[in-house]
Order: C-alpha cells, then sequence, then structure tokens
C-alpha cells in the first residue's frame, strides 16, 4: 500500500481572476486529504470515499468505470463526484505507462468539500502521487502539480487555474499566473477560517463570472483590479523581492495586507460569487477587530479567510449565525507528503 497526503489552502487574494491571466497567491494549510493506494491485479478500480456527502447523502463506493456504487444516488451524481479520483487515476496510469493498472483507492480528508479549501486539488495531488510511486513511478511535486492540473481541468471542463493543484503539491505560500507557478516567502500570517457548512459549485461560479467579464468591460475591468491587488499584494508580502516593501514594520505590512483582502471581498462581491453567510462572516471578522476578511476559493458558500493574531475573531465567528465552524489554520510548508 502506498500512502500520500495533500493540503487544502486558502486564498490571499486573486481566486477567479487568476482564471483569465491576473496572478493569484494562495496559501497551503494544514488540513489534509490522505489517499491510500494499492494494486490490484485486474484493471478494476474501488473507491471508498466514505466522507464524501452528496446532497445529504453519503456514500461510499466501488467502481470506476464498471461497477459503480450501489447506492439510491442519480449516476449523475456520483459520477460528478468521483472525477477528480477517476482523472488522478488516469494521470497516474499515464505517468507510469501502465494503461491497465487497477487500484483500491481509500480517501480520508479533513478539508470540507466544495468549500474553498481546495479539496478537489488536495484530493487529485494525494491520489496522483500515491498511484504512481504505487506503480513504482516517483514524480516530482512540480511535475504531480502539473499532473493535478491536467486533471482539475478535465472535470472542471477547462474551468480551472494551476493555483491550487500547484500550491497543494508544493505547500507554503505560492503565486501563479497563467503557467508561472513559484513559492514565495511570506511571514507568518495569523490566519482565521470560518465555515458556514454549505458549498459552491466551483464549475458554475466561474461561468458566471465568465458571463459577466464578457457582458460588461466593467466587469472585465474589475478582474483587471482583482490582479492589481494582488501585484500590490505580493510586494507586502515579500518586501525583499521588490525593495518598495522594504522598511515597513511587519506588523504594518501584514494590517495592509488585510486592508487589501476587504478590497478584493468587495470586487468578489460586485463579481457575484459571494452570499449572505460569506458576507455577514466576513462582517463579523471586521467588527472583531481583524486586520481583513474575504471569501477564499469559488465562494457561493463555503469559507471566508481572516487575518487576525488575537483571539477576537475566533470567538466573534463562533457567535455568528450562518458559520458552523471556525478555527486558526497553521500554514502547511510542506506540499505532497509520501506516509508510506
Ligand atoms: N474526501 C473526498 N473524497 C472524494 N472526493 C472528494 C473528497 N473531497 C473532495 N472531493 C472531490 O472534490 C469535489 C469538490 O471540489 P470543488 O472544486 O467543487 O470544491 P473545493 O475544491 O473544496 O473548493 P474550491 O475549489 O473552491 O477551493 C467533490 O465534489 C469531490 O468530487
Ligand atoms: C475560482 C478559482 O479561481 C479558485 C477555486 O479554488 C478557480 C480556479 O482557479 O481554478
Ligand atoms: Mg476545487
Amino acid at each position: 500500500m502506498t500512502v500520500s497526503s495533500a493540503p487544502g489552502k486558502v486564498y490571499l487574494f486573486g481566486e477567479h481572476a487568476v482564471v483569465y491571466g491576473e496572478p493569484a497567491v494562495p496559501c497551503a494549510i494544514e488540513r489534509r486529504a490522505t489517499v491510500s493506494v494499492t494494486a490490484r491485479d485486474d484493471d478494476h478500480v474501488r473507491v471508498e470515499a466514505s466522507d464524501l456527502s452528496l446532497d445529504g447523502f453519503t456514500v461510499e463506493y466501488a467502481g470506476s468505470t464498471d461497477d459503480r456504487p450501489d447506492v439510491d444516488v442519480p449516476a449523475g451524481l456520483v459520477e460528478a463526484a468521483m472525477g477528480y479520483i477517476d482523472a488522478a487515476v488516469e494521470q497516474a496510469r499515464d505517468a507510469a505507462d501502465a494503461p491497465g493498472a487497477g487500484f483500491d483507492i481509500t480517501v480520508e480528508s479533513e478539508i470540507p468539500l466544495g468549500a474553498g479549501l481546495g479539496s478537489s486539488a488536495a484530493v487529485t495531488v494525494a491520489g496522483i502521487d500515491a498511484a504512481t510511486r504505487e506503480l513504482g513511478t516517483t514524480l516530482s511535486p512540480e511535475a504531480i502539480a502539473d499532473r493535478a492540473y491536467r486533471a482539475e481541468s478535465a472535470v472542471q471542463k477547462g474551468e480551472a487555474s494551476r493555483a491550487d493543484t500547484f500550491c497543494s503539491a508544493v505547500g507554503g505560500a505560492v503565486r501563479v499566473e497563467g503557467d508561472d507557478c513559484r513559492r514565495i516567502d511570506a511571514p507568518d500570517l495569523p490566519i482565521v477560517v470560518g465555515f458556514d457548512g454549505g458549498a459552491g459549485d466551483t464549475g458554475e461560479l466561474v461561468s458566471g463570472v465568465r458571463a459577466l467579464k464578457e457582458r460588461y468591460g466593467f466587469a472585465a475591468d474589475t478582474v483587471e483590479t482583482i490582479g492589481d491587488i494582488v501585484r500590490t499584494g505580493e510586494r507586502l508580502l515579500d518586501p525583499d523581492a521588490d525593495d518598495s516593501g522594504a522598511g515597513v514594520d511587519a506588523a504594518d505590512r501584514i494590517a495592509e495586507v488585510g486592508d487589501l483582502m476587504n478590497f478584493n471581498h468587495g470586487l468578489l462581491e460586485s463579481l457575484g460569487v459571494s452570499s449572505r453567510s460569506l458576507d455577514s462572516m466576513v462582517w463579523a471578522a471586521r467588527e472583531a477587530g481583524a486586520h481583513g476578511a474575504k471569501l477564499t476559493g469559488a465562494g457561493g458558500g463555503g469559507c471566508i479567510v481572516a487575518l487576525d493574531p488575537t483571539p477576537e475573531t475566533l470567538t466573534a465567528l463562533r457567535f455568528t449565525p450562518g458559520c458552523e465552524e471556525a478555527f486558526r489554520a497553521e500554514l502547511a510548508t510542506d506540499g505532497v507528503r509520501r506516509l508510506e
């Protein structure tokens, strides 16, 4: 058996705009998906993903193409839910030049699904890494990132950037602009996450932004302005990379990163990807004294990210109607981790 894990992420800034070639800065967080893979004698794929919940159903299923799960859920839903694992298996078979390889796969995850914390990227990255190693091929984190991007892109019908998968594969804070992906130095950030218990559909939300952008010039400008926020923010995170932020006190720089996150949230809201519960968690964090707060990931529901070194935001979120869970998130310095 081969076991790999990969982290989820929050976006400090840049989601959605990154799909159109603007830069984005996601940060990996210590919430992981763990995938265990054992090669089979035949070409079947059996998947156990017990925390996969589909509109209120929790299913445990087996089979990739032939023996689909025996549950009372429409086949299309299961197909959609299994897409990332199927795509990861395809990438691993291709990388190891073993088109007929079969696997028993178990997925365990601490990352809520569809909530903006990159569960799909983490499952895909860990799945590709474990399955390729099980077949005797070891890829670099960058090669895993590239294959995971191709897998996510296929499932999301081309509506994906490299940001989530690169961040999950290499860990830390990263900067992604088109095909240019790199790790960046970032200070230790006091990250707090609020989760409304809900989810958004990444593909649908991305299409919504695309439609607005095609219809209105000012929506296209909004996407470009998000890029400007990222270009300003990255100089604050890593003043050594560019001396425009040098000489500014570290605490002041983190406070300014918070201002930029607030600005970024407003623009995401105007692009139609926020929700009432995300907005109310953002406001709860701001009123509690957070440096800044914004939705993270595709939006529509799910998580917000705030910066606050004090316990105030965490406490306020826990008392905010609509917030189901709030936690402090450690930056994950490791990306994909090889456990067995
Ligand atoms: N534990 C898991 N087991 C199996 N599949 C999972 C698991 N976690 C996530 N997935 C897959 O990822 C899908 C969710 O991906 P989606 O991109 O919609 O949200 P996300 O990655 O959590 O958030 P975002 O992309 O906004 O950061 C699930 O529907 C499922 O197909
Ligand atoms: C909305 C989006 O920018 C981030 C989802 O976590 C989509 C993507 O980059 O693939
Ligand atoms: Mg995703």
